[in-house]
């Protein structure tokens, strides 16, 4: 029997809240087998990103030789691409990587850039188009729309962006809200016509309480693992290699269960208390909500009292003795 697959294309974060450390996570916890082709190694923690080491195309492109040869995908993901070049040679490997879901990583929360500003134009005309699935958040939209592009802030905004997106190529997209200000969280899910069966783009809208936490960290790339999770659990293999029947009735739900996911990690994360120094860090969310909840850890155990203590030389059971 073969597991359902997925592969992240990203770039990695070491204290393990984004990129593809996260990535692998959301995989193994929705019960998908997790492969991964890094793009960059990202020095950064809850604090922000200190350093980026950029790794040679041809060795990533020898990364995607290892795993395409050895292993049929049900869906991909895309985080941290880093560069045009690798913009373009992950494009080009598009039919062999399944159901493909583009999160239009472009600047880190601290600011720091993760795709090259120039390869902004390369997405938009290499990857778009052979896409299922883009999730930009509203700047990202905004900029994949157009350099003078204002971000959105009203639903009918979003609404419009979204099918503005839609116009440039992918099979869907999700134009994600978490960077507004309202009391809800609001994500607006568009589908192409072909994707939803009739003359019009379908437009689906879907909202959350927003969770008050500075524990963000890598919430675009958990929500994006998440859905290319559920896609992969989905389809029939023969499904996979393009946005046809099977990810159409696929997709809508994929999404509702990948924010549901998310929703869950947030509420779990906020609750946490992960990085050394609280002040100014955004910590991760916690991936392990729906595992962590099948085996529970022991609420701290109250401290034992030394009277308490078994002594063992007293217990033991001494030979040939009679009480
Ligand atoms: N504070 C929050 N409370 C609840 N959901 C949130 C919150 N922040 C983000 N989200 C969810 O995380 C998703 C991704 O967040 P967003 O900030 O829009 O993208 P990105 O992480 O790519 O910048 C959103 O679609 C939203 O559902
Ligand atoms: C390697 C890498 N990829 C992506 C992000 C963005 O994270 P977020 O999901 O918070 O936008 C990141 N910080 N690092």
């Amino acid at each position: 029997m073969r597991p359902p697959t997925a592969l992240t294309i990203a770039g990695t974060d070491p204290s393990g809240g984004a990129g593809a450390q996260a990535d692998l996570k959301a995989f193994t916890a929705l019960g998908v087998y997790g492969t991964s082709v890094l793009t960059a190694l990202v020095a950064q923690n809850t604090h922000g990103v200190s350093r980026v080491y950029d790794i040679d195309t041809d060795f990533v492109a020898d990364q995607f030789d290892a795993v395409l040869d050895d292993m049929a995908l049900d869906a991909s993901k895309t985080g941290m691409l880093a560069s045009a070049a690798l913009v373009e040679l992950t494009a080009a490997r598009a039919e062999r990587l399944g159901f493909l879901v583009v999160d239009t990583v472009m600047v880190a929360t601290s600011g720091h850039r993760l795709l090259a500003e120039e390869a902004v134009e390369a997405m938009r005309h290499a990857l778009l188009p052979v896409a299922g699935l883009i999730t930009p958040n509203l700047p990202e939209a905004a900029l994949l729309l157009g350099d003078d592009v204002e971000a959105a802030r009203t639903a009918a905004e979003m609404e419009d962006q979204a099918r503005a997106l839609l116009a440039r190529g992918p099979a869907a997209v999700l134009l994600k809200g978490g960077h507004g200000a309202e009391a809800r969280v609001a994500d607006v899910l568009a589908l192409s016509p072909r994707l939803a069966g009739g003359a019009e783009p379908a437009l689906v809208r879907f909202d959350h309480p927003r969770i008050d936490t500075p524990h963000t960290h890598g919430t675009g790339c958990t929500l994006s693992a998440a859905i290319t999770a559920q896609m992969a659990r989905r389809l029939l293999p023969g499904d996979a290699g393009g946005p046809g029947a099977g990810a159409a009735e696929a997709l809508e739900p994929a999404v509702r269960e990948g924010l549901d996911f998310l929703a869950r990690a947030l509420a779990s994360g906020a609750r946490w208390s992960l990085p050394l120094d609280p002040e100014g860090a955004h910590g991760p969310v916690d991936h392990t909500v729906d595992i962590a909840a099948q085996a529970p850890i022991e609420p701290a155990r109250a401290p034992v009292e030394p009277a308490q203590v078994p002594n063992e030389a007293a217990q033991a059971p001494v030979e040939g003795a009679s009480r």
